[in-house]
């Protein structure tokens, strides 16, 4: 457990700290709505790699306890920095609002796996805790490959 949290956390850094640049390009989108521009955007954002969380603030410092838990989180499960993105919804209005249409889904933080959404915190904490969100991450192929181990190692726990 102390290792592998050492482990996220050495691997967070430097890579969550990157995708943050990418929170700009939506800046300049003013519709009201969730226009084709605005959901073209988003497919974009949301395509962008194969774990992308919507959330409030950045991975080094959100702005929000749910984003928070949601970082942290997929910190523990070892995702690999590399497969995954942020985007911090409170530098653009637009996209805040647009993604609770473009999801169906009312709050942030917003998680997407290989474009899927999968849900926000509550979820995202519970899918940690029953060991389905390590099953997932393992099958979608988006863990450091030093925490594989760990995911396999949990999921045989719970056989
Ligand atoms: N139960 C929610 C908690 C998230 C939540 O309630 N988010 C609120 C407060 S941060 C939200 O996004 N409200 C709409 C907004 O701020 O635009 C979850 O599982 O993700
Ligand atoms: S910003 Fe207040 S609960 Fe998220």
């Amino acid at each position: 457990m102390f290792s592998r949290t050492i482990l996220s956390r050495q691997l967070l850094r430097p890579a969550f700290a990157a995708p943050a640049a990418r929170t700009t390009f939506l800046t300049s989108i003013q519709a009201r709505f969730l226009s084709d521009q605005t959901r073209q955007a988003i497919d974009k954002a949301v395509s962008s790699a194969p774990v992308v969380l919507f959330m409030k603030g950045t991975p080094e410092t959100p702005q929000c306890g749910f984003s928070r838990a949601s970082i942290q989180v997929l910190g523990m499960q070892g995702v690999d920095p590399a497969k995954f993105a942020a985007f911090n919804v409170l530098e653009d209005n637009e996209l805040r609002q647009g993604i609770k249409e473009y999801s169906d889904w009312p709050t942030i933080p917003q998680l997407y796996i290989d474009k899927e959404f999968v849900g926000g915190c509550d979820i995202i904490v519970s899918m940690h805790q029953s060991g389905e969100l390590a099953k997932l991450l393992e099958e979608k192929k988006v863990l450091a490959v030093e925490s594989e181990g760990v995911a396999e190692e949990e999921a045989a726990k719970k056989e």
